[in-house]
């Protein structure tokens, strides 16, 4: 079927040349004739997902691979249900536009009482919901829609958040010619006075500081800094550590790789590092309640330099004007002359310890999963006991970890996922979550299987909601939740499952599942028994420091 070119094809054209060659979502008759110019497109593949919340998570996986993401909705009761996944991408900085197809323009002009409306004639509310949890939105017409979608698209790859486009069936079908010039994502312009001022104060800061440390978290890996960070602590002696959010930016096998920082729950030689530093670097941090275990981060702003996607600080010195890519050569050029003079700590973080096999226990689930860990893999932990524990693994090199625990939505994981799976078909992808969070977005398996992805799941079964045990009420029922056969679950979710799955209360039969899963012939399932009441090391921090705050605040 020959389509004409319409402004549809002109926004797929502008997704692919973003990188963005997979749309998630789900179909409805607002969006339905927009999803036969997404099937005939030469490079976008259309990847249909049990629900919106699921399809939202696993765009958002996507994009944390690949740069960018894209889901499609209908109006109102689709686009709905994906807020939560749009929330976490913006909260953590995501770029992920969500594409809602919307009723004829003429239909919404005429306030018509349509179905997914409220029944008021209002075709804005919606369109209003998602205002603070996109960094840029349109409502397209026939005369707007190009250039509309070109600023909306400027806007989300320059803030790397979430974007808002509500096409209406009649816009996504009109005529329209593909773009004359390739979308121009430009930084933003240097102020010549404030880098040199910013240079001149970093200096000053640096000339007396033997130790010097580097502390880098997720918004430099979003904002496309890590190999350059890389490259910088390949050239010269800066021991450097990252945070929960943004592991995996380093290559952890680096000897001047200290570990991941997290206040009083960072091992005790990371911490004393990073807290002892004379100079603080640090490059896209936020100092978040979990990740600073509530706060216990101490850190001198005095002593530090800090860079900001927007901004640079040295000291109590704000630059406003300096993003961190104007800003980071500039700091790597202050160093080089200086770093001769720089002590080294001479420690390396430490892999998780072997531990006594037996029956699994969180600490020799976790030694387990440090040991089968192979260079390159993804690795995904939900928030649950899964996120609180692979925050102690050293990484193999080249591995990639997704966590969200800002937002922090349990069942995010699993969509997540299969949007990476999507977007790096030849990784192997090792999904932890736990069986409360895996009861919310359990259906993606089923897309998973459809798509034939051999991803290894863990599902670690610990009869509940650990996590909440841990902080409150640990044996009422509120914290229970059905107890569902997991290993039968594949079957059911796909007619012909290839499927393998196991139950393992041994430590051994966990290594050995792992160990088999490698040869990624088709999707593992590994059912996790753990204690109900076991958690790691970093989550029982974490319980006493919110303690100790209720009693003093
Ligand atoms: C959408 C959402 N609802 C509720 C919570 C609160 N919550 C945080 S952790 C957790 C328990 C998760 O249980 P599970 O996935 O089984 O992990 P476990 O701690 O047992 O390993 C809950 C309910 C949340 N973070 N997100
Ligand atoms: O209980 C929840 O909803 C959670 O997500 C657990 C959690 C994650 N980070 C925290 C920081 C303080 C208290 C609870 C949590
Ligand atoms: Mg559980």
């Amino acid at each position: 079927m020959q389509l004409t070119y319409t402004i549809g094809d002109y926004l797929l054209d502008r997704l692919s040349a973003l990188g963005i060659d997979h749309l998630f979502g789900v179909p409805g008759d607002y969006n339905l004739q927009f999803l036969d110019h997404v099937i005939a497109h030469d490079s976008v593949c259309w990847v249909g997902c049990a629900n919106e919340l699921n399809a939202a998570y696993a765009a958002d996986g996507y994009a944390r691979v690949q740069g960018a993401g894209a889901l499609l909705t209908t109006y109102g009761v689709g686009e709905l249900s994906a807020i939560n996944g749009t929330a976490g991408s913006f909260a953590e900085y995501v770029p992920v536009l969500h594409i809602v197809g919307a009723p004829r323009t003429s239909a919404q002009q005429r306030g018509e009482l349509l179905h997914h409306t409220l029944g008021d004639g209002n075709f804005s509310h919606f369109y209003q919901m998602s205002g603070p949890v996109s960094c840029s939105q349109a409502q397209l017409t026939v005369d707007n829609a190009c250039r509309e979608i070109d600023r909306v698209l400027q806007e989300m790859i320059a803030h790397r958040r979430p974007a808002y486009l509500m096409l209406p069936a009649d816009v996504a079908n009109a005529p329209t010619s593909p773009p004359g010039c390739p979308l121009a994502v430009e930084s933003s312009v240097v102020d010549d006075n404030q880098l040199a001022e910013f240079k001149e104060q970093a200096q000053r800061l640096l000339r007396n500081s033997r130790r010097v440390v580097l502390l880098a978290d997720f918004l430099a890996q979003r904002f496309g800094l890590q190999q350059q960070l890389q490259a910088w602590v390949e050239s010269q002696p800066l021991p450097h550590a990252t945070m929960l959010m943004g592991k995996g930016l380093f290559n952890e096998q680096h000897p001047e790789f200290i570990g991941t920082y997290c206040g009083v729950a960072s091992d005790k030689h990371t911490r004393e590092i990073v807290e002892s530093a004379e100079t603080l670097i640090c490059v896209g941090t936020r100092f978040t309640d979990t990740l600073t275990v509530g706060f216990t981060h101490q850190i001198d702003p005095e002593k530090t330099i800090e860079l900001q996607p927007f901004a640079a600080r040295v000291g109590n010195r704000w630059f406003s004007g300096l993003s961190m890519q104007q800003a980071l050569p500039a700091l790597i050029d202050v160093t080089a002359a200086l770093a001769s003079q720089w002590v080294s700590p001479h420690y390396s973080s430490r892999p998780i310890p072997k531990e006594k096999q037996g029956d699994l226990t969180q600490k020799n689930f976790w030694s387990t999963i440090q040991e089968q860990l192979q260079p390159g893999d993804i690795v995904l932990a939900d928030q649950g006991t899964s996120a609180f524990g692979v925050g102690a693994l050293k990484l193999p090199r080249d591995v990639t970890l997704i966590v969200q625990p800002l937002w922090g939505s349990i069942g995010f994981t699993l969509p997540a996922a299969f949007g990476a799976q999507t977007a790096a078909p030849d990784r192997r992808v090792v999904l932890i979550i736990g069986d409360g969070a895996a009861q919310l977005t359990i259906q993606e398996i089923g897309s998973m299987m459809r798509d034939d992805q051999r991803l290894v799941i863990l599902l670690l079964n610990n009869e509940g909601y650990t996590v909440e045990r841990a902080i409150h009420g640990p044996e009422e029922r509120y914290n229970d939740i059905s107890l569902w056969n997991w290993t039968q679950l594949p079957q059911a979710l796909n007619l012909d499952s290839q499927a393998q799955c196991w139950r393992v209360t041994q430590a051994v039969q966990l290594k050995e599942a792992l160990t088999r899963s490698e040869q990624r012939d088709r999707l593992t399932l590994v059912e996790v028994m753990l204690p109900k009441m076991d958690i790691p090391d970093f989550l029982r921090v974490l319980t006493q420091s919110i303690e100790a705050r209720n009693q003093t605040a």
